[in-house]
């Protein structure tokens, strides 16, 4: 907890109304207590200022009392289990490095500081998570808040032709924590066959066996049910995984509705993909359970891991003849500093972040590195190419008759506010109205693959639930856009699918705008450039708004938002022209953004990193986070970066621990679910079946 002693009249005025008005004030009475009940005033007041100052005032009026009361009723917050120090001051030598604190480099930073003999370094260009971001139904605050690096991509006339100056916006966390403090939370581990083409590509180790069991490593499984399938689900990991705490009837419903259509209901996460089903999430408790918070604070006693916020590396330094990466110059304190690494530097700086660094390193294409006038330590033209991201069609909303969806002004009081935190449930918890997920095949793919090449992301809530005023803001869509689409059903009860892309085919790439590192580099989507993209979200959004039509949907009265859109309005509606027409207007960003610095074999020109996620030609030099990915995973992709973390790790940890160490530590690791699923995979080798194990059944 940061405690600010100027305190602002807000912050001190709503600390004091929580003390008057509960009962602590009987027990404050005691002298004794007093002290810490001031303590406790002084860090509440020091919270709210903290959390308004990043996310910004003024923006919703709970906040202030929200953060009083989550400060005042959460024990955690004053738990040894604390955010992670900030050291004062880096030393000049470390063994690991690691640039970017966030999904991916939480998870290293925690795993390499396991070994007491390794000094780790995690330098972080942002600063700490805060109460609010905890909040998973207020994830769209965070969006432009100074916690978001506000990336916009450069104006193309494919998609995001809704949004002002035809940019889409690309939320990406500077924060500690990373991505992990923004999203949705939802936890989609992608396909089998997506890591099974990983490997096919000349990838070893990277088959869905292979790496199965480092999903199952960080998992803390929630559901006692799905917990019980042990082939599939881990319990007692770092990362909790857990069910909605929060649902409305329409959740139910739409399992209901893919039942009417054939599907059936399963654990995405298990044997079949395919079918619909109840998300899970990284919550813990209600809240956010961020990569920072499941991996970084467990880690914060110990001595041999440095962690150095709002530091940002701006060049990877290399040795002039080996090419060997030697350290990093970061900028803190508005000084130029540098550390240096013994063993390796690790980049996890993001999709974006990462390749950005290494252009500006000398790493990458040479005639972009030439074009900005920067010297050439390594030719890869394959650095910052091969850009993937999940697209979804916004606002295709359904209006209902029932005040059961989740329209922010209802869903945000006082009373909402102390449910959260005193009972950690409530409308609070539900993150951003997401529910229900399906995995559907369009006409374009085998079905009998159980490769589906679309997701619905079903929600209680849509673009006009919070009255115009986040969601818009953070999609970048124009006021002229909004006011005309959904001014006139601003606020209305209404639930909302998102279909999302699964496996496109187009590629985006990233080039350097400058030499400057801290000019942003200029971000080109590309999005529906490729003509199999056009026809699978087309036909991804026509059943969408097909599901709507279900007996099971009907029965809250739902009727589609059909308002056409206004550049797609010369076309005849529900026809392919416009459709393909208006998956152009509103293409929303999944912020899925990967594949920039991809694994692949020694032949593969393209290839960044080799399978054990190596940078080609710089010795001491890794990837790990979403930029390896070769090709984006089915389904949201923050599950598959940690697990791409926990598997980095352990490749590190076997290349620099002696054989004898390493294989202590994995005994040590191997958690007894390991040896069950052994045990059960024995047993169905000899014939008895696994269907008393399987979630799905
Ligand atoms: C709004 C939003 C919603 C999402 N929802 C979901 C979801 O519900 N489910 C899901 O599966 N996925 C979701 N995702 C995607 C998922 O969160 C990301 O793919 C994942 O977090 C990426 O992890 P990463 O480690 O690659 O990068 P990040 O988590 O982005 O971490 C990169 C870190 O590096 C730091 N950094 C960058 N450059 C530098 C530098 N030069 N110096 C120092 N530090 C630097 C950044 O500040 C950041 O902390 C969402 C993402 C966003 C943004």
């Amino acid at each position: 907890m940061v405690v600010v002693p100027a305190l602002g009249a807000a912050a001190s005025s709503v600390a004091g109304l929580l003390f008057k008005a509960s009962s602590a004030s009987t027990v404050a009475a005691s002298a004794g207590l007093a002290v810490g009940a001031s303590k406790l005033s002084l860090a509440i007041a020091g919270a709210i200022k903290l959390a308004t100052a990043i996310i910004g005032v003024g923006k919703l009026t709970i906040i202030p009392f929200l953060i009083a009361a989550i400060a005042y009723y959460n024990y955690d917050l004053f738990d040894p289990e604390n955010r992670p120090f900030n050291v004062k001051e880096v030393d000049r030598v470390y063994d690991f490095i690691i640039v970017g604190g966030g999904s991916a480099g939480s998870v290293l930073a925690s795993r390499l500081s396991e070994i007491p003999h390794w000094k780790i370094l995690l330098l972080e260009a942002g600063g700490h998570e805060t109460e609010i971001s905890d909040v998973p139904l207020l994830s769209l605050y965070l969006h432009k808040s100074k916690m978001d690096w506000k990336y916009r991509t450069q104006p193309q006339n494919t998609a995001c032709q809704a949004m002002k100056d035809k940019r889409c916006c690309w939320t990406r966390g500077k924060v500690l924590g990373g991505s992990s403090v923004l999203n949705t939370m939802l936890y989609i581990r992608g396909n089998r066959r997506d890591f099974d083409q990983w490997a096919s590509f000349g990838n070893p180790g990277w088959s869905y066996e292979d790496i199965l069991p480092y999903f199952r490593k960080s998992e803390d499984q929630r559901n006692p049910y799905l917990a019980k399938n042990k082939r599939y689900h881990g319990t007692g990991g770092l990362w909790t995984v857990q069910d909605s705490p929060y649902n409305t009837p329409l959740g139910p419903a739409f399992l209901q509705a893919g039942e009417e259509m054939g599907y059936d209901i399963v654990d995405v996460n298990g044997e079949q993909q395919t079918g619909f089903g109840f998300y899970q999430f990284n919550m813990r408790r209600g809240s956010r359970a961020s990569a920072a918070k499941c991996f970084l604070r467990p880690a914060r006693l110990r001595k041999n891991l440095h962690v150095a916020l709002f530091s940002h590396t701006t060049k990877i330094l290399t040795h002039p003849e080996t090419k060997r990466a030697t350290g990093v110059q970061f900028i803190r304190n508005g000084k130029l500093q540098t550390a240096y690494a013994t063993r390796e530097v690790i980049l996890s700086a993001g999709a974006i972040g990462s390749p950005h660094l290494m252009m500006l390193s000398g790493i990458g294409p040479a005639e972009e590195l030439q074009r900005v006038g920067l010297p050439l330590v390594h030719h890869l033209p394959g650095v910052g190419q091969n850009l993937q991201d999940h697209i979804a069609v916004g606002g295709i909303a359904f209006l209902i008759d029932y005040p059961i969806s989740v329209v922010m002004n209802r869903m945000v009081n006082i009373n909402t506010a102390l449910r959260y935190a005193i009972t950690e449930d409530g409308p609070l918890t539900s993150s951003v109205g997401l529910e229900a997920v399906a995995f559907i095949n369009t006409k374009y793919a085998n079905a009998s693959d159980d490769w589906p090449d679309i997701s619905f992301m079903m929600t209680s809530a849509s673009v006009m639930s919070d009255g115009g005023s986040q969601v818009k803001e953070a999609h970048g869509l124009t006021q002229e856009f909004y006011d005309y689409m959904y001014g006139e059903v601003s606020n209305r009860d209404v639930f909302g699918v998102f279909p999302m892309m699964l496996r496109p085919k187009s590629r985006g790439f990233i080039k350097l705008a400058s030499k400057n590192p801290l000019r942003y580099p200029l971000l080109y989507h590309n999005y529906l450039t490729h003509p199999d993209d056009v026809n699978v979200m087309r036909e991804g959004v026509k059943a969408a708004v097909a599901m709507g039509e279900t007996k099971a949907m009907k029965r809250f009265g739902a009727r589609f938002w059909s308002k056409q859109l206004p550049n797609c309005k010369h076309l005849p509606h529900y026809t392919d022209e416009y459709w393909n027409c208006a998956i152009r207007q509103y293409t929303m960003t999944i912020y899925h953004m990967s594949g920039t610095a991809k694994m692949g074999p020694p032949t593969d020109p393209w290839a960044v990193v080799d399978p054990q996620l190596r940078v080609y030609g710089v010795p001491g030099l890794r990837v790990i986070d979403a930029s390896i990915m070769p090709t984006i995973t089915n389904g949201n992709i923050h599950a598959p970066v940690i697990m791409i973390a926990e598997k980095g790790a352990d490749m590190i940890k076997e290349l620099w621990l002696t054989p004898s160490e390493y294989r202590k530590k994995r005994q040590l690791e191997e958690p007894l679910e390991l040896h069950n699923v052994t045990e059960t995979l024995q047993q169905e080798e000899r014939g008895t079946t696994f269907s008393n194990l399987n979630g799905n059944s």
